[in-house]
C-alpha cells in the first residue's frame, strides 16, 4: 500500500499534469482492453481538470464514465455533479464517452439504487478512479459520522447507497466496495485546510474520516 503525495507550484499545474495522467492510464487500459472506466467526483474544485481531459485524445467511445455520488437534484440544477460534468468533461473528444448518470429521475434515490448498482457492475474494478474531499474529510458522498457511511464501507455494502444524513438534498453515492478496488486511484485536494485535513484523517477511524478508508494505493495531487 503506497500513499504518493505530489505537490504542484499551482493549481493550473496540478489540472494538466492529473488530467494528462488519468488520460495515459485510460490509453494504456485501452490497448489491451476492449472498455475502460472512469469515475469522477463533482464539487467545486475537478472543473479544471475536466477541461483538460476532455481534450484527450483517446477512444472515448470505448470509455465509460461515472459520477462517484450524486445530488438528488435534476441535471439543470445548480448543485447537479452531472451539470459540471456536462459543461466541462462530457464535451469535445471526451464527448464520445457512455455517461451513466447517477440521477435517474425516481422520486427518491433509495427507487434508484438497485437498477444503479446492476448498471455500475460491469465497470468494476474501475479503471479510474479520481477522488475529491472535503475539509470534513469526506469523500463521495460518505460523511463522517453518521451510520449510513458506515454501512456503505463495509465489504458486503450495495455498490451505489441513498444518503440521507446531509443537511441539503437527499443524494446518491458510489461505497468502499465500488471504490475500493480501482485499479489507479487519484485524489485531487486544494489548499492548506484540506491538506491539514488528510493529515488528520490518516490516524483516524474511516467511519469519522471517509477519506481514510481510500488511502491505500493512491496518488494525491495537491496545490496551494
Ligand atoms: O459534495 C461533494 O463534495 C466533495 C468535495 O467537493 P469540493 O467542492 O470540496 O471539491 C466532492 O468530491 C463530491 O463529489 C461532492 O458531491
Amino acid at each position: 500500500m503506497t500513499l504518493e503525495f505530489v505537490e504542484y507550484p499551482d493549481r493550473e499545474m496540478l489540472s494538466l499534469s492529473l488530467a494528462n495522467r488519468i488520460a495515459g492510464q485510460l490509453a494504456q487500459h485501452l490497448r489491451t482492453n476492449p472498455t475502460a472506466s472512469l469515475c469522477v467526483p463533482g464539487g467545486t474544485t475537478p472543473g479544471p481538470v475536466f477541461d483538460t481531459l476532455s481534450g484527450s485524445d483517446l477512444d472515448w467511445s470505448q470509455v465509460s464514465v461515472i459520477l462517484n455520488d450524486e445530488r438528488w437534484v435534476d441535471g439543470e440544477h445548480v448543485r447537479s455533479n452531472s451539470r459540471l460534468l456536462h459543461r466541462h468533461l462530457l464535451t469535445g473528444n471526451a464527448a464520445a464517452a457512455s455517461y451513466i448518470d447517477l440521477y435517474t429521475g425516481d422520486a427518491r434515490p433509495e427507487d434508484a439504487s438497485e437498477r444503479l448498482s446492476a448498471a455500475i457492475r460491469p465497470l468494476l474494478p474501475l479503471t479510474v478512479l479520481l477522488l475529491g474531499m472535503g475539509t470534513d474529510m469526506h469523500t463521495a458522498s460518505l460523511f463522517p459520522g453518521s451510520d449510513e457511511t458506515a454501512l456503505a464501507l463495509m465489504p458486503d455494502a450495495p455498490l451505489v447507497m441513498a444518503v440521507r444524513s446531509v443537511k441539503d438534498e437527499p443524494r446518491i453515492t458510489l461505497t468502499a466496495p465500488a471504490l475500493q478496488k480501482a485499479i489507479h486511484t487519484h485524489l485531487m485536494i486544494t489548499g492548506a485546510d484540506k491538506r491539514a485535513a488528510l493529515e488528520r484523517a490518516q490516524a483516524m477511524d474511516p467511519k469519522d474520516a471517509p477519506i481514510r478508508a481510500f488511502l491505500g494505493d493512491i496518488t494525491v495531487h495537491w496545490a496551494e
